[in-house]
C-alpha cells in the first residue's frame, strides 16, 4: 500500500498561478465559506515526515516525469464541498495506489488504475471523452439533486471534482474524479463489488456497447441472477494478509457457486481460530441487509436515476475487533440515464436478488460447504 507513484512538482511559480486562479474563478460565495481553509491550506506547514520526504525526494520529482497538477474541479464545484481540500493538491501530494481496489480498471501494462492520498480521497481516472463526462456529471447532478434526501446520498461517495494527474507510463495528464475514499478508516479492509442488474447494458450507449455488456452478462452471473461478484479481497488475520480474487476468479464464478462466494467473503471471522465462521457472516450479512433495505425503499419510487453497471461496495474490518462496522455504498456512475419517469426495475430487481441471497444465506449459513471450490 505504499508505493508512492507521483510526486508533485513543488514549483512556487506554478503554485502562485493557480492559487491566483482558484481564488479568481471562484464563485464569492465559496471563498466567502471557506476563505480561512483557502489560504490556510495553502501555507498549513506539512507534517514531518512528508517535509523530509519533500527534502529527499522533491528534487528528484522535479526532474522526473510528473508535472504540475492543473486544477479544474474548484470553479464548478460550487455544489460541493471541495473547493478548499481541493487546493492541497496544489501543493503537495503523494498519491499511492489504491490496494483495496478490487474491479475495474486497474494498474497494469500501459493501464492506469485508480490512486489514493493519506487524506482519505479516492482518484479514479476517468475515461477519455463522453464517458468520464458522464460520471462527473452524475455527480455533480445527484448530490446537488433536492430531491433525493441526504440519507440516500450517504450510500454514494463525495465528490471533490476532478484533476488531471501525469501518468508515469507516459500516458500523459489523465483526467481523475476525486472521490471519498471508501475504504478509509478501516485498518484492514475486506472488500466487495458486487454489479447489480440483470443487464448491464442501455440502448442509449450504441450497440456495439450494447454488445460488449449483453456478452458478458451471459458469460457471467448478471443475466441469470442479476448480480455479478466484480471483485473481492478479504483479510484474513491469521495469516496477516489479504487474499485478493482475481478477475478471471470473479468472471467465472458459477451460478451456482455465486452463493459460496459471497459466503467466503462474509464468514473469514478474524477473531475465530476456524477458517469459516457462520455467526460472523450472518452479523455482516445482517447489518448489510439493514442498509440494502434503505436503498432498496428508495429505488422502489425513484424514477429519475437508472443505473447501469453499478455496484454495491461492501467493505468490512478485517481487523479483530469487538464490534463490527460494516460499509455499504454505490460506485460506478458512468452508465447513468436519466429522467425516465419510470422505476428503475433492472437496478430494483438485481438489489432484489442480492437481498434474497443474502437472506437466504443468513438463513443457511452452517449448512454451506466453504471448502469447495467456486470453478
Ligand atoms: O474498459 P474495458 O473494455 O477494459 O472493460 C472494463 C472491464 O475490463 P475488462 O475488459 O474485463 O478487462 C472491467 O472489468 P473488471 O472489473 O476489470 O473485471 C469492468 O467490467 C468495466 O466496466 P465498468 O466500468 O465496471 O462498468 C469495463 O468497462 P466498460 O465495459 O464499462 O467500458
Ligand atoms: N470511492 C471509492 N472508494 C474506494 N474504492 C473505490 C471507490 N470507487 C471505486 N472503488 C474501487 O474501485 C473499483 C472499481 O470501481 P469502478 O467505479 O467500478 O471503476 P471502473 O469504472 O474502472 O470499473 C471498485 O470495485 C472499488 O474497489
Amino acid at each position: 500500500m505504499s508505493l508512492c507513484l507521483y510526486q508533485q512538482c513543488l514549483n512556487p511559480n506554478l503554485l502562485q498561478e493557480s492559487a491566483s486562479f482558484v481564488m479568481a474563478g471562484m464563485d464569492s460565495a465559496v471563498v466567502g465559506t471557506n476563505g480561512n481553509h483557502l489560504s490556510g491550506s495553502s501555507s498549513s506547514p506539512l507534517p514531518p515526515l512528508v517535509s523530509a520526504l519533500t527534502l529527499v525526494i522533491g528534487p528528484l520529482a522535479m526532474l522526473s516525469y510528473c508535472r504540475f497538477i492543473q486544477h479544474h474541479a474548484l470553479v464548478s464545484a460550487y455544489n460541493f464541498h471541495c473547493a478548499t481540500n481541493g487546493l492541497r493538491h496544489t501543493s503537495f501530494q503523494v498519491f499511492k495506489v489504491a490496494d483495496n481496489q478490487v474491479a475495474g480498471h486497474r494498474f497494469e501494462e500501459g493501464r492506469v488504475g485508480s490512486l489514493i492520498d493519506d487524506s482519505g480521497r479516492f482518484y479514479k481516472p476517468l475515461q477519455t471523452g463522453a464517458r468520464g463526462d458522464k460520471e462527473v456529471n452524475f455527480f455533480k447532478r445527484f448530490h446537488s439533486d433536492v430531491n433525493v434526501p441526504s440519507s440516500v446520498k450517504s450510500f454514494f461517495p463525495n465528490f471533490f471534482g476532478t484533476i488531471e494527474i501525469d501518468t508515469p507510463n507516459g500516458g500523459g495528464l489523465v483526467r481523475h474524479a476525486v472521490m471519498e475514499n471508501l475504504t478509509n478508516g478501516f485498518q484492514h479492509p475486506s472488500v466487495m463489488d458486487v454489479k447489480i442488474g440483470f443487464r448491464t447494458w442501455y440502448l442509449e450507449a450504441g450497440p456495439k456497447y450494447v454488445e460488449k455488456c449483453k456478452l458478458k452478462d451471459q458469460e457471467t452471473t448478471s443475466a441469470a441472477l442479476g448480480i455479478r461478484v466484480s471483485g473481492m479481497m478479504v483479510y484474513e488475520a491469521n495469516k496477516g494478509e489479504a487474499w485478493k480474487a482475481g478477475r478471471d476468479w470473479c468472471k467465472y464464478i458459477k451460478t451456482e457457486a455465486v452463493s459460496e462466494a459471497l459466503v467466503r467473503f462474509a464468514s473469514s471471522n478474524p477473531s475465530a481460530e476456524k477458517e469459516y465462521d457462520g455467526a460472523f457472516c450472518k452479523a455482516v450479512y445482517g447489518a448489510t441487509l439493514t442498509e440494502l433495505q434503505k436503498l432498496k425503499s428508495w429505488f422502489e419510487e425513484q424514477k429519475s436515476y437508472h443505473f447501469h453497471s453499478a455496484s454495491v461496495l461492501i467493505v468490512y474490518e478485517g481487523k479483530p475487533s469487538r464490534t463490527q462496522t460494516v460499509s455499504v455504498r454505490l460506485v460506478d456512475f458512468a452508465h447513468v440515464v436519466y429522467d425516465k419517469n419510470e422505476i428503475d426495475d433492472n437496478f430494483l430487481s438485481g438489489l432484489n436478488a442480492l437481498m434474497k441471497m443474502l437472506t437466504e444465506i443468513i438463513d443457511s449459513v452452517g449448512n454451506v460447504d466453504t471448502s469447495a471450490s467456486h470453478k
